[in-house]
């Protein structure tokens, strides 16, 4: 059945999350029409979610690939579960040095793997159990080097496309691609048509885990608010080999932002494409407003039932302080918060594990009652489209009285997770007076290698809040040790290839002043030996070998040492931070009296002083 593609898109009206849509994608066999074409290929009465993949698909300068079921009916049995999860190949540009790289690429993996879908409230496989993605590691583009049309070099482009054909070939395929970087629509756009499958950058990977994660209507509908906002930014025509705009092949691509600037001109008013264009915008506004509606009344929900546990506070009659417990994600806030009220919050290995936030109640050993926010988790580079649309979420987090910052202690990147959380805090505007009232937990000190069963990395140190109990000498001696420890792991790592392989496109000693133009990469400070597509196979899953990196000690480099250390698990400083959490509300009335005392009320001195004058 043949329809126009105007036809077809005022028939899509539903919403699938991608790993649904990536599913019904891959049952389609795709294949460049020699001129750009309105028609297209359909099943016969399409469900709503294929409908919307083919909509996915019809929203890309690709809008004129012909969409064709494969004939021999192959595609229906490829994968055809639309809840399991979708297998990605995960391109890690490089990072020197190997231990900078090394987080950022287990992260990379765990984020790839993160993409699934609860199914009955499940997820099928344990996390720590699941493969590990296929991957490889490719040259970094020098920032003045970044291809405009296609982000890496064309020797970059071809290796990966030869690993995605090898992989194709394959039993288990794959079934998209994600570059752990972030992409402009175009480059996206122009890597999806080289290497024929669909491209995930950074940031709509992690829009799209918080779209298969959230449970609740608030989280559902700010993820896809903000899934609707990174797509709105995406819009691309191409200009056809006549110099005529469309969504037809080949030929130059721009991109027109979401502001509308196109760099056509007054010519881009008029062509083939442009009706198309516009009704996308028209259906991505409509929908945008619709959703602006909806969330508008979440945040009044929120403030009603703030006000409301301002206003009946305690069984005292005393307001019940809330403190909002933020960090990096995964670094085991809601297994922190579980712990300490003794209940049951979601707690996972998968990042974004929390997408809906939750409120508990503890007694602090004053006996005063606090009420824990468990909220969503933060990463470096996080979606603006993704702070903007959770606002109703995060205001909980600027409204809070206390915050505490979980980190998570093992990881061998801490500062810079660190540094991503301030960053954000600043971002959604936390004063600065929270944030230097803040309290830093250091989570997962079981995993630390010199964790000795009291949490502590000397047996001497004694935690508190003060600063001069921060024991700097024995945190410089730890951070020795495991800077030694680190330099070994790079070597391993290095030679054998235990995560994945590093690809390079030339043989040789190279920097980025070295080497530029159209036909290579450019290089950041790297020494690397050539692996040709041929000659290189993409890293099997050894089961042994895996996770092997996300247990790496970190550097323990930090300059400011935390005010706790927990095991959220063991149970080890939960006590100290509760007493913590008492001693940090307490002041905070006493200012508030000192400063009402102050203002109505002269000091009895001072009376004094005058009475015995007279
Ligand atoms: N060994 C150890 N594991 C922990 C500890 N705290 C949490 N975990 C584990 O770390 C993983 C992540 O924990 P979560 O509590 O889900 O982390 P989170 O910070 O809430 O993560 P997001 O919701 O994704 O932001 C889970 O597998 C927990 O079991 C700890 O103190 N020690
Ligand atoms: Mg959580």
């Amino acid at each position: 059945m043949f329809r126009t593609i105007s036809h077809l898109r005022s028939s899509l009206t539903s919403k699938i999350s991608l790993p649904q849509a990536l599913r019904h994608f891959s049952q389609f066999s795709i294949s460049l029409l020699p001129t750009p074409t309105q028609s297209i290929h359909l099943p016969v009465n399409p469900s709503p979610s294929t409908q919307l993949s083919l909509f996915h698909s019809l929203s890309s300068p690709c809008s004129s690939l012909l969409l064709q079921k494969h004939q021999d009916g192959s595609g229906d049995d490829f994968n055809s579960d639309p809840k399991s999860p979708p297998r990605l190949f995960v391109v890690q540009p490089r990072f020197r040095p190997d231990s900078v790289l090394k987080p950022k690429l287990n992260e990379a993996l765990n984020l790839a793997n993160s993409l699934e879908e609860q199914r009955d409230g499940f997820y099928d496989t344990e996390f720590l159990d699941k493969q590990m993605p296929h991957h490889l590691v490719v040259q970094n583009p020098a920032s003045r080097s970044i291809r405009a049309d296609t982000f890496f070099g064309p020797g970059t482009v071809d290796t990966v496309k030869c690993h995605v054909n090898s992989l194709d070939t394959q039993q288990e395929g794959i079934d998209a691609i994600f570059v752990n970087a972030i992409l402009t629509g175009i480059q996206q756009r122009n890597l999806e048509r080289a290497w024929g499958k669909p491209v995930l950058d950074r940031v709509g990977l992690i829009i799209e885990i918080f779209n298969a994660h959230a449970q609740t209507k608030e989280a559902k509908l700010q993820a896809e608010f903000a899934a609707l906002m990174y797509k709105k930014s995406r819009l691309v025509r191409v200009r056809g080999p006549g110099g005529r705009y469309g969504f037809g092949v080949g030929g130059e691509a721009e991109v027109v932002s979401a502001r509308g600037r196109g760099s056509g001109g007054r010519g881009f008013i008029s062509g083939a494409g442009e009706t198309e264009l516009q009704l996308q915008r028209r259906r991505i506004l409509e929908r945008k407003n619709q959703l602006l509606s909806e969330i508008k009344e979440v945040r009044r929900t929120r403030e009603l039932q703030r006000a409301a546990r301002k206003r009946h506070g305690g069984s005292d009659g005393q307001e019940i302080p809330t403190v909002a417990v933020v960090g990096y994600t995964n670094a085991g806030k809601s297994t922190l918060v579980s712990a300490v009220s003794e209940s049951f919050l979601y707690c996972d290995d998968r990042l974004f594990a929390t997408v809906d936030p939750k409120l508990r109640s503890v007694i602090l050993p004053s006996g005063r009652k606090v009420l824990l926010s468990d909220t969503v988790g933060f990463i470096s580079e996080l979606p603006i489209q993704l702070v903007e649309a959770f606002h109703a979420t995060l205001e909980e987090v600027v409204e809070a009285d206390l915050l505490v910052h979980v980190l998570d202690s093992s990881a061998p990147n801490l500062n810079e997770q660190r540094e991503a959380v301030l960053q954000v805090l600043g971002q959604i505007g936390v004063s600065e007076q929270k944030l230097e009232n803040m309290i830093e937990v250091w989570n997962k000190i079981d995993l630390r290698e010199d964790f000795v069963g009291d949490g502590y990395c000397n047996e001497d140190e004694v935690p508190s809040g003060s600063e001069e109990n921060n024991d700097v000498a024995s945190n410089k001696l730890c951070e020795e040790d495991l800077l030694d420890y680190d330099d070994n792991e790079d070597e391993d790592f290095e030679q054998s290839g235990k995560l994945g392989e590093v690809i390079d496109d030339q043989q040789g000693n190279y920097s980025d002043e070295l080497v530029s133009g159209d036909e290579q990469d450019s290089w950041i400070d790297y020494n690397g030996s050539l692996v040709g597509c041929g000659s290189a196979e993409v890293q099997q899953n050894d089961p042994s070998n895996k996770w092997e990196v996300v247990r790496s000690e970190n550097q323990f480099g930090s300059e400011s040492a935390p005010h706790v250390k927990t095991s959220a698990l063991t149970g080890v400083g939960l006590q100290e931070l509760l007493e913590l959490l008492d001693e940090k509300l307490k002041p905070q009335k006493t200012i508030e009296k000192d400063i009402f005392d102050r203002k109505w009320r002269p000091p009895r001195t001072e009376d004094t002083r005058i009475a015995v004058e007279q």
